[in-house]
């Protein structure tokens, strides 16, 4: 079983508009659908389409945490969250013609220095069934920015292996505990070194440097570019074919359900890098987050190269 953490859960709002956006007017939304988000959830769906079972971990609270939990319920998603006293928040995505995709998301709810406590200690039970652990996204208000690394060494402690996916802070004190895989995306390796990436041979110079602190595998997310690897084998590049894409958020999302799928079923790097790659394009073509269509998937899995660097 695959495991999902997601600390700052969301209900994720995409609204669809048929004008062009135009700021500073009234804009009537054309459709809205709300799913249940905060990263980890997206990386839930991808993996119980992958067909692997799951379940989702992390924060809810409210009447937005109750919400939440509904939406998991039509996805036929299980959930174990620690329910805390705040609100779970709300981000949302705007899909218009002229600018594709914008997203506003909320900071979180302030959590209390007790119910991280509380998750923590609950944490080892939950994740006692599950062989991969992914931690994805931010957290709310009042969290520690090494909680991850916690959770980290002690899922390795539990012979699990665990995927994350963040930025700033909680990624650089996340890489310390060494997880198995890291999935930062080119801006995430930017404000993690303080640089700016213009090649390739940039994007591997800063994953090498993150494959050097002791992960296994380090993933870059390169958008319809597809996703570079640094790995014991060698350097590998994954690219989907040329897409007409719909939607692309919750694709990195679904790269790290492809991922945590491919490490259940022992795949080998290359083929795991070609799995993820197929998984999060397909996701570019749904309107929905962490959403694809299988039989898609398989034609994207066969005009997948992957290709040493
Ligand atoms: N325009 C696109 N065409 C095809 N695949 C895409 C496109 N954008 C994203 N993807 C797929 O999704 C993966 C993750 O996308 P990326 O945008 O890098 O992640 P993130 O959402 O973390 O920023 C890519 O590696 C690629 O496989
Ligand atoms: O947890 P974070 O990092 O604040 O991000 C939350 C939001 O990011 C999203 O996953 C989209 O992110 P991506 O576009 O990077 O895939 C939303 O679904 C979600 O609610």
């Amino acid at each position: 079983m695959i495991t999902t953490v997601t600390m700052n859960t969301s209900i994720d709002k995409a609204y669809f508009m048929d004008h062009e956006v135009q700021n500073g007017t009234v804009m009537r939304v054309s459709r809205c659908r709300n799913s249940a988000g905060g990263k980890g959830l997206n990386v839930a769906r991808a993996v119980k389409l992958c067909g692997e079972k799951v379940q989702a971990t992390g924060l809810a609270g409210g009447f937005n945490g109750k919400y939440l939990e509904s939406l998991l319920e039509k996805d036929e998603v299980q959930y174990q969250f620690l329910h805390i006293a705040g609100e779970t928040r709300c981000c949302i995505n705007i899909l218009d013609e002229c600018y594709g995709s914008t997203e506003y998301l909320e900071p979180g709810c302030e959590v209390a220095a007790e119910e991280e406590d509380r998750f923590l200690q609950r944490f080892p039970e939950i994740i006692q069934k599950s062989k991969i652990i992914t931690i994805s996204g931010s957290v709310p208000r009042g969290i520690s920015k090494n909680i991850y690394a916690k959770m980290i060494s002690k899922a390795k402690e539990m012979g699990k292996k665990v995927i994350l996916d963040t930025s700033g802070e909680l990624l650089k004190e996340g890489i310390k505990a060494k997880p198995t895989v890291v999935k930062p995306n080119q801006d995430e390796i930017e404000l993690l070194y303080e640089v700016e990436i213009h090649t390739i041979e940039d994007v591997i110079k800063y994953a090498r440097k993150i494959y050097e602190q002791g992960i296994p595998y380090v993933v870059i997310s390169l958008g319809g570019e597809g996703a570079l690897m640094v790995c014991e084998e060698g350097v590998f590049q994954g690219k989907p074919p040329k897409l007409e894409v719909v939607n692309t958020v919750g694709c990195g999302d679904s790269m790290v359900g492809g991922l945590a799928v491919a490490l259940e079923r022992n795949y080998t790097s290359q083929e795991a890098l070609k799995f993820a790659v197929a998984v999060a394009s397909a996701n570019a073509l749904s309107p929905n987050t962490g959403d694809f269509k299988p039989e898609i998937c398989e034609k994207i899995l066969s005009e997948v190269t992957v290709k040493r660097l």
